[in-house]
């Protein structure tokens, strides 16, 4: 292009139009280029154009315009050319601008070729332009692209939720999020973060005409989006809900709420609006100008009245940082009303969240879920130093008819005895677990499984496995344990003080432990792992780890760690120092209790009874051995080594005879008709007296029909008459032969298969002893006690003198036939109304005063001896050798 003396610039159309308009000049233009159009702006630009070309300069002209032309059709050199800054700008010779009018003919047509030329190039240009343009996405059409194109994935994820009516043509979502270091991507973080919103149940959040989300979060940048996410998952689970009705939704979220003042949000919508579609003032590349657009937007809304502060690198955690969600529709302008009262309903759920967090908070530092996890943990961490991981020791789940010494009815009384199944279980009974054993006397637990109706190890566990025990929730002995662990990483027996040797089982030792250097007590069950394994009872220990890990019951153990130490298996549970109510009954005058006493402790039992029923677990081995007293005088069954565990599947029985009235179960007399058993009727003291006088004999024998205290209550009978739900394991099946002999309900030793009714029947055995102070059908030796167990009828001594409700109770538990025993049919709920409790409140008997209280072990922290010490003060039957214990175990 050197060929051309002057220059002059086909500058953009704009400028055209803004040349030709300011041109003050009288300009000749052809007819036909109509005003306004390119063609119109070349012929303008040329008339200003003066040339005067000599015939060569004409010619060179032509050569050059050939070249131009050429150039245009082709162009390979002109639009390839690397030193050309932009094929928007094109060299054109002109020389000094003159009239148009002035010059000959020849110097018009050239003029008017070149006027073609120009026409026709700017086009071409003017077309490569908008070409490059929209290639290139200027911030203003990205913007919208990018807008739209969020908006419409939001609503499409938020439609596909929670079926929210997806507008497409008229809604717009402006999503202004924080600073950009935080999210990488905001086509990527924006549908996590409205997904937070949208897993709300659906049902909450109604469609509105005008959305708007507001999420304001306190925080630094890197814990923005997981506070936010956390929060609002816990809001969720805290049953709270996003709701609108009225289409504002406005969520802060504080992450220091307790420090920091709620802030006050305001509207911005209108302003983000303004910004979203007004051009941005400059831009660089696509993702400066995506990133400026972020910023902008959120800077805007912060300049529209939103306090806070999104400084982006140097937030601190005291800076309100903001996060905006606006889900942006053409609306009139604000109402407050429907605002206020939003933000009202989504303060409480995170406030709700907030308090959750504030309260895993509060008791140790480093973080909440330590806590929370610590009670669980202890176990899971201390389960990690097993030797031993729990095998699955599931049991098949068919019914085994020749799984133990079954008894036909026909059997003489000398058939009953443990050989028979000894004998069957050597025969090989593949699906038994475990040998059959002698229990030595009468009151020791038989344990021999068999098939049953039971489940797998560890099935069913994981939902427990993370379970906390709220009931024991500030028990300082979590703390003390979890402080230990953190100390040493795991537990293990070296940071225990073994005081006293508490009793020695079947299974393992049971010693009174103080966790070392503080005042916290402990019985820890010591199995020996070995001995298990060689006795085949390694089953038992851990039916019984598995069981204690689920429970969580004011009558039930705690069970705080466990863990392996030398191939001890340890499981430390919650000391009772008040011991069995075996011993405690033959403390008692006469060796039985009185019948309050004996009918609180049953209660008691039957609670805890009821609870591991619903829990699939039967629990088997019911004698006054294993019920020990805790040290407020109530109760702790313990001992699940027997225990079987099933399914449960919870059943709502809806009767048209109500229970209380079954002729076969509630003919009695005394059959109450004023069990209170609803929750409606809790009177809301403490340390009351679960007891209430029962009716005179002669009420009871003429019931009248009673008026309910409070009309909103309902009688008794409206109350049998609802549906019950029924949450035993009524159709569990076992075959093992397991329990203790004078306990053994007759399907055991007739091997017909059993299931909960046991319980039932082996709580009938309970309340008479404790009564009575012995079992209904002890015989001379094991053998004579099964047979009367299968054949004696019931009978109740003289004296001590025994309530009829009593008698009724048991003579309703003891009955062989488990299909027509008291709380076979509906559990624990069937006998809870049996006349014999009547009056007593059982949402409130954990609060009730006990018969007595124990005698507290001093446990003496100075006096006691570490295993690894030196002084040993006759306690204990184990000693240090180098860092090893050795345990005389049995
Ligand atoms: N938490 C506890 N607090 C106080 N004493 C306890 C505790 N647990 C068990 N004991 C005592 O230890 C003795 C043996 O405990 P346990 O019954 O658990 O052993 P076992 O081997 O399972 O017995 P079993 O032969 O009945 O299966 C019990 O008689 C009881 O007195």
């Amino acid at each position: 292009m050197g060929s051309f003396t002057g220059a002059c610039e086909i500058v953009e159309e704009k400028d055209v139009v803004r040349l030709a308009k300011h041109s003050n000049r009288d300009m000749e233009r052809p007819a036909a280029l109509k005003q306004g159009s390119m063609e119109y702006d070349i012929d303008k630009l040329f008339q200003s154009i003066s040339i005067k070309p000599s015939p060569s300069r004409v010619m060179m002209g032509s050569s050059s315009f050939h070249r131009l032309e050429t150039s245009s059709s082709a162009g390979p050199s002109r639009t390839t050319s690397p030193s050309k800054k932009s094929a928007m700008k094109m060299p054109f010779p002109i020389g000094t601008p003159r009239s148009p009018r002035v010059g000959p003919s020849d110097s018009i047509s050239l003029k008017q070729a070149l006027r073609d030329l120009c026409i026709s190039k700017a086009s071409e240009m003017a077309a490569q332009k908008r070409l490059s343009k929209s290639a290139a996405a200027s911030p203003r059409v990205s913007e919208a692209d990018r807008i739209k194109s969020l908006y419409r994935q939001v609503l499409n994820e938020s439609a596909g939720r929670s079926g929210l009516l997806v507008d497409k043509g008229k809604s717009l979502v402006e999503i202004s999020l924080t600073p950009v270091d935080d999210i990488p991507s905001s086509s990527q973080s924006v549908p996590q973060r409205f997904d937070t919103i949208e897993t709300e149940p659906s049902n909450s959040i109604s469609e509105p005409s005008q959305a708007e989300f507001l999420l304001r979060v306190n925080g630094n940048s890197s814990g923005l989006k997981a506070v936010g996410y956390q929060m609002l998952h816990k809001s969720n689970t805290s049953g709270s809900s996003l709701s609108s009705g009225s289409g504002d939704f406005e969520i802060e979220i504080d992450e220091n709420a307790t420090t920091s003042p709620p802030v006050v949000i305001e509207d911005v919508s209108e302003e983000i609006d303004n910004h979203v579609t007004s051009p941005p003032s400059c831009s660089g590349s696509k993702v400066d100008a995506e990133e400026e657009l972020d910023k902008s937007i959120v800077s805007s809304a912060l300049d529209s009245g939103l306090e806070g502060n999104l400084d982006q690198g140097t937030s601190s955690g005291s800076e309100n940082r903001k996060l905006v969600l606006t889900r942006n529709i053409p609306r009139p302008k604000p109402r407050p009303k429907r605002k206020i009262l939003l933000k009202k309903k989504l303060r409480i759920v995170v406030a709700s969240a907030t308090k959750i967090v504030e309260k895993a908070d509060v008791p140790l530092e480093p973080s909440a879920s330590q806590l929370l996890c610590q009670k669980c943990h202890c176990a899971v961490k201390s389960t990690s130093t097993e030797n031993n991981p729990p095998t699955n020791a599931s049991h098949s789940t068919e019914k085994c008819s020749d799984g133990v010494s079954s008894l036909s009815k026909n059997a003489s009384p000398s058939d009953y005895s443990g050989k028979g199944v000894a004998d069957e279980q050597k025969r090989g009974n593949p699906t038994s677990n475990e040998k059959f054993e002698f229990s030595l006397s009468s009151k020791d637990s038989i344990g021999e499984y068999s098939s049953s109706t039971s489940m797998s190890e560890e099935s069913n566990l994981s939902r427990f496995s993370c379970g906390n025990k709220p009931h024991m929730s500030m028990d300082v002995r979590w703390e003390a344990i979890k402080h230990v662990k953190l100390q040493s990483g795991s537990l293990g027996l070296r940071h225990f003080n073994l005081l006293k040797k508490l009793g020695c089982g079947d299974i393992g030792t049971v010693y009174l432990a103080e966790l070392v250097g503080t005042n916290c007590v402990f019985a820890i069950k010591v199995m020996d792992n070995e001995f298990l394994a060689r006795r085949k009872k390694t089953p038992r220990a851990q039916a019984e780890r598995v069981i204690l890990k689920m429970l969580d019951h004011p009558f039930l153990p705690t069970l705080y760690a466990q863990f392996t130490s030398d191939n001890l298996s340890c499981l430390v549970m919650e000391y009772c120092p008040g011991g069995d109510l075996h011993v405690l009954r033959q403390k008692q005058l006469s060796r039985c209790f009185p019948e309050p006493a004996a009918r609180f402790y049953v209660a008691e039992v039957l609670l805890a009874l009821e609870y591991l029923h619903m829990l699939g677990v039967i629990y088997r081995d019911l004698k006054p051995e294993n019920i020990l007293v805790r040290e407020d005088g109530h109760i702790m069954l313990t001992d699940f080594d027997l225990s079987l565990r099933c399914a449960v599947n919870p059943t709502l029985l809806r009767s048209s005879s109500p229970p209380g009235k079954d002729p076969a179960r509630m003919s009695g007399p005394y059959y109450n008709t004023s069990n209170c058993i609803q929750p409606l009727c809790i009177e809301p003291s403490c340390r009351v007296s679960c007891f209430s006088p029962r009716l005179s004999s002669t009420q009871a024998r003429n019931p009248k029909p009673r008026k309910p205290k409070r009309p909103d209550l309902l009688t008794q009978q409206q109350f049998r008459s609802l549906p019950q739900l029924v949450a035993e394991p009524t159709e569990a099946r076992s075959n093992s032969f397991v329990g203790t002999h004078e306990y053994l309900a007759p399907e055991i030793i007739k091997g017909e298969g059993h299931g909960a009714a046991v319980d039932w029947w082996t709580f009938g055995v309970l309340l008479y002893e404790l009564l009575y102070g012995k079992t209904p059908f002890k015989g001379y030796d094991n053998e004579e006690t099964l047979s009367n167990v299968v054949f004696q009828s019931l009978k109740f001594p003289d004296s001590p003198l025994v309530s009829f409700q009593a008698k009724d109770l048991i003579r309703r538990l003891l009955v062989k036939d488990p299909e027509s025993r008291l709380g076979t049919e509906q559990g624990a709920a069937e006998i809870k109304r049996h006349h014999f409790f009547e009056g007593l409140n059982w949402a409130l008997i954990r609060c009730a005063i006990p018969p007595e209280l124990p005698d507290i072990y001093e446990s003496g922290a100075t006096e006691a001896t570490s295993p690894l010490g030196n002084s040993n003060n006759g306690y204990l039957e184990c000693k240090a050798i180098g860092d090893h214990l050795e345990f005389e175990l049995f």
